[in-house]
């Protein structure tokens, strides 16, 4: 802003200064083009005074001579000799008869006859016809070779012309100039000539060119011509043909056809100005320079405390520096700035210091917290608290910036998450699932996930997560899970899960069908705890469900009902079939030989079938006849097996199971010993 004002400052004061040198200039061209004309005007009358002087004299002179004289040589050479004033003013006389014969001669070299005829001569001719005194133009002198112009005047007496006296001017010798010329006038020095009308120099400050053309003269041949041009006018107040150089003026001579030329360089008279516009160029710029200097040292002392001001702008929060240090001292609208500025800073210290009291408890209850805890933005870690690196054995730097999906124990686990997630957010409810993670070695572990977006409106800001190790809780879950369904010491499931497949088949009737229930009961197995010890009663529970289980198919349910009894469930599995698992299961039992303290244990089983029926109401009878069909495998004498037969076929007809096309039907009563 500064450099701009300056800038204009000194534009201004320059073109100012321009426009009145430029009027000053034009001004005193008009002045001087006027006072040439006026000078030129007044050296032609002066001029004019001159030559008339002279005319008079010579006309004096010549009214003295009578006609007689002029055949008398010697009273011709005595008056000639005894014109004194004459002589001062010619630089040569001479008087010439009516027929242009030169009777006598005048010079400085004395005064003689000269034998000459000048009738030819223009002036003679026209002093003749015109019978008063000319001028003539400069001709060469037939006595000297000068160039001359010649004043004449006729001697006349009744009427007639009988001679001619004659005033030479030597144009190189005698200087008109010098008449009309004040040679004191040098404020303004200019080129003074005169011409003839023809433009024949007739006077002229370097001698050489008098008696030459005006165009000649390289410094008036110019306004020469644009005279011509003009239609060479004359007059006495004097033309102005001044051109862009020159300021030049002619005036006519009054009584010749004398032109005085005056002419002025205008380079030269504008010098002095333009000098003067040059210094004073000059002297401005320096002006405005200082000025400039001054102003923008004032400036920047009047500026300095909105310059303070920027400078503690550019560091507003800069926490380097005291909220309320740096400021400048300032009243007005930068004091106002100052205050605005300075609360705006103060307020936003305290904004900071509260953010850092908020991220310091941030910090310590990520620390401290016996969870893991977890800011995540487009599923990646943006921050982790420190029992969750623990969680994931994984060093903080090595979480942050990682996505979630790295921890997962499997892919497939994590893609099924995301849609959950984004259900549980739509309805505003945080999420809580458990899923396998991994530890970065590669060990998985159950880990409770809970999350809840940080702006419930826009959970694409950010998901904070929790994470508990769940491991053990799951494995005693698992374990509790386990021990209700199975029996702890053969493994077999248990008698409530063989009761519930019963429950389930029963339900299912007809689809579940053909279905058998085999129900064994080992037979002397008290004296083997009793003879060997409970442990040994154990081992051989444990070795009979191994060798029962060997026997039937993967679909089937083997169960320990309690004590040494047993059941199995064989679904889709008609009677017959069912009778042919039972044999084996009582032949794999009794091939049995379990090593026993240097002996050979053995036992025998009992098995009872009872093929599913139409006419079950539930799986607790199916079960129990089962059971009676066992109690009467154990009543016929053990290790054998009995089945069921359905009341309806009891009391008679044809024994046994036969083929049919639909399979095997029962078709008799009679309790089959396969032993
Ligand atoms: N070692 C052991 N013995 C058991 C267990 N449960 C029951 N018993 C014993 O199993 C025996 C079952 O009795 P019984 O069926 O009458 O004995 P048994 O000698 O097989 O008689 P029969 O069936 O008539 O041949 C009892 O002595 C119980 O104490 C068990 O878990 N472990």
């Amino acid at each position: 802003m500064t450099v701009a004002g300056v800038l204009a400052l000194a534009l201004g004061i320059g073109v100012t200064a321009t426009v009145l040198m430029l009027r000053a200039e034009g001004e005193t061209l008009d002045a001087q083009r006027r006072m040439v004309l006026e000078e030129a005007s007044h050296d032609a009358l002066t001029l004019s005074r001159h030559v008339v002087g002279q005319q008079r004299a010579l006309g004096a002179a010549a009214g003295q001579f009578h006609p007689p004289d002029l055949a008398r040589p010697d009273v011709l050479q005595a008056r000639l000799a005894g014109e004194h004033v004459l002589s001062t003013l010619f630089d040569a006389l001479f008087i010439v008869d009516a027929k242009g014969r030169m009777l006598m001669f005048r010079d400085d070299a004395g005064t003689r006859p000269m034998s000459l005829d000048v009738a030819d001569r223009p002036y003679f001719i026209r002093t003749l016809e015109e019978r008063r005194g000319i001028i003539s133009e400069p001709v060469t002198s037939r006595v000297t070779g000068n160039q001359v112009v010649l004043l004449t005047w006729p001697m006349v007496h009744a009427g007639a012309v009988s001679g001619v006296l004659v005033g030479a001017i030597t144009l190189q010798r005698r200087d008109l100039l010098a008449t009309v010329v004040d040679p004191t006038n040098t404020e303004h020095p200019a080129l003074v000539i005169i011409t003839d009308a023809a433009g024949k120099i007739i006077a002229h400050p370097t001698a050489d060119m008098r008696g030459h053309s005006i165009e000649a003269d390289p410094f008036l041949h110019g306004a020469f011509k644009r005279w011509q041009e003009a239609g060479s006018p004359a007059e006495l107040s004097g033309i102005d043909i001044s051109d862009r150089e020159h300021l030049t003026g002619v005036a006519a001579v009054p009584g010749t056809d004398w032109l005085v030329w005056r002419s002025q360089d205008v380079a030269g008279l504008l010098a002095p100005l333009r000098d003067g516009r040059t210094e004073a160029t000059r002297v401005a710029a320096g002006v405005v320079v200082v000025l400039a200097v001054g102003l923008a040292i004032m400036l920047r002392w009047l500026l300095r405390p909105l310059y303070r001001l920027e400078k503690r702008a550019d560091r507003l929060f800069d926490s380097d520096i005291a909220p309320d240090e740096g400021w400048p001292a300032a009243t007005g609208e930068v004091g106002q700035l100052q205050r605005v500025l300075r609360r705006s800073v103060r307020e936003r210290a305290l904004i900071e210091e509260r953010n850092n009291q908020v991220l310091q408890q941030l910090s310590s209850v990520l620390a401290a917290a016996p969870v893991g805890i977890a800011v995540t933005r487009a599923d990646q870690f943006e921050l982790v608290s420190a029992h969750l690196c623990q969680l994931l054995d994984t060093p903080q730097d090595d979480l942050l910036g990682q996505p979630m999906q790295l921890v997962f124990a499997s892919n497939e686990d994590y893609f099924a998450m995301a849609p959950q997630l984004a259900a549980s957010f739509k309805v505003s409810q945080p999420y809580a699932a458990e899923w396998q993670l991994l530890r970065r070695g590669g060990q998985p572990f159950w880990a409770r996930l809970s999350a809840q977006p940080v702006n419930p409106h826009a959970p694409a800001d950010g998901i904070i997560w929790t994470l508990q190790d769940i491991t053990r809780e799951v494995a005693s879950r698992t374990a509790l899970e386990w021990s209700a369904t199975h029996d702890s010491l053969t493994g077999l499931a248990n008698r409530t899960v063989l009761e519930e497949r019963l429950a389930r088949a029963v339900s299912q009737r007809p689809g579940s069908m053909p279905a058998c229930v085999l129900m064994f009961d080992l037979d002397h197995f008290k004296p083997i705890n009793d003879e060997f010890g409970h442990a040994a009663g154990d081992a051989m529970l444990r070795a009979v469900s191994q060798a029962a289980a060997t026997q039937v198919r993967s679909v089937d349910l083997l169960a320990r009902i309690g004590g040494d009894e047993f059941g199995v469930l064989l679904e889709h599995c008609p009677a017959d079939a069912a009778q042919r698992v039972a044999v084996a299961i009582r032949d794999a039992i009794s091939e049995l030989a379990m090593p026993w303290e240097g002996r050979s244990l053995r036992v025998g089983v009992s098995i009872g079938l009872a093929p599913l029926t139409a006419d079950y109401t539930d799986a607790a009878q199916w079960l129990a006849d089962a059971d009676q069909a066992c109690y009467g495998a154990k009543a016929a004498g053990r290790n054998t097996v009995r089945s069921h037969l359905p009341a309806g076929l009891a009391a008679g007809g044809p024994l046994g199971w036969q083929q049919s096309a639909q399979g095997l039907r029962l078709v008799a009563q009679r309790t089959s010993n396969t032993r």
